[in-house]
């Protein structure tokens, strides 16, 4: 069933980890592949590419929705993060997904959040976002690891939007030898450059005019790459064009693509990872540059 076509589906919903394997197993044993898609929920066009590319790689999707609590700090968006079921439940259903799986936190957790195993994938979850939000990467390790084991899927499909959280996943799944391959989807934007986010909602209609100066100081920075700039005062530029443009930036960083460390001269497979405050709200963003 490999097609990308548009495809409405009957989306069945299971809440409990033993009807989830029940179905997934049965699905297997005829000989069908599954693709996963993970969120939190309150879907847009970013996440209906990813159950998408998700139809092209297998017979069944399965997508999830569960606000993770262990990966949020306790000054963090937890309580206000958006949740918006029914929306959701409508979208997978016309994209083609078959399954959502929507567990509580008990039954994810249900030894309590914090008295059971973690997954940390150590150095790449210390930096950039992890360096902002200590633990940030042990919650989404140690739910992402919980989540594959409970769905057994062949593939899982993951935003690159959340680059730096692909490569911890993709970590993760090779420390662990876990039987599951997992595939990086393109970010969706709107139509103004803005990477689509949940997060997004968040903003007040002036805020929103001011967002895309994120995607703006990406595209600067790479053009300076390009230009030859030495790394260090293309990152400067960057942060001053987020500044100028009343954001506030967290950091704006030019990495080697392949483990994020801080790139060299002599690196062509780079990638500029950005972060920003807009009143209240932390926007993220990136863009891959290949050097000649
Ligand atoms: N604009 C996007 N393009 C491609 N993938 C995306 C986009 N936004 C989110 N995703 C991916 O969707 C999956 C679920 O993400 P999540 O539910 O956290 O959505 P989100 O919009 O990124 O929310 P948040 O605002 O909390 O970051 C992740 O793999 C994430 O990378
Ligand atoms: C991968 C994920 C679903 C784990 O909670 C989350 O971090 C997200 O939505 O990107
Ligand atoms: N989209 C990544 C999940 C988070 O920010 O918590």
């Amino acid at each position: 069933m490999l097609s990308t076509a548009q495809h409405s589906t009957h989306l069945m919903q299971v809440e409990h980890i033993a009807e989830l394997r029940e179905r997934v197993q049965a699905w297997r044993a005829a000989g069908e592949r599954i693709a996963f898609v993970p969120t939190m929920g309150n879907l847009h066009a970013g996440h209906l590419s990813l159950v998408r590319a998700g139809r092209t790689q297998a017979d069944r999707v399965v997508a999830s929705i569960f606000v993770n609590p262990l990966q949020f700090g306790a000054n963090e968006d937890l309580d206000a993060y958006p949740r918006t079921l029914d929306a959701d439940r409508r979208q997978l259903s016309e994209t083609g997904c078959d399954l959502l799986f929507l567990p509580s936190v008990r039954e994810v957790y249900p030894r309590g959040q914090d008295t059971q195993t973690r997954v940390e994938v150590p150095g790449i979850s210390d930096i950039l976002c992890g360096a902002s939000r200590p633990g940030h990467f042990v919650g989404v390790a140690t739910v992402v690891c919980k989540l594959l084991n409970m769905v057994q899927p062949d593939v899982a499909l993951f935003g690159e939007k959340d680059f730096q959280q692909l490569l911890v996943i993709r970590r993760l799944v090779e420390d662990l030898a876990m039987p599951v391959e997992i595939i990086g989807v393109p970010i969706a934007r709107e139509s103004d450059g803005l990477a689509m986010s949940s997060r997004n909602g968040y903003l007040t209609p002036e805020e929103r005019a001011l967002a895309p100066a994120l995607y703006q100081a990406l595209k600067a920075t790479d053009e300076a790459l390009r230009a030859g700039e030495p790394i260090a005062r293309a990152e400067r530029a960057g942060l001053d064009a987020l500044d100028a443009a009343g954001l506030r930036p967290d950091y704006l960083s030019v990495r080697r693509t392949e483990d994020l460390d801080p790139a060299g001269s002599e690196d062509r497979a780079l990638v500029i990872l950005a972060a920003a405050y807009l009143g209240r709200t932390r926007l993220i963003d990136n863009r891959r540059v290949a050097l000649e």
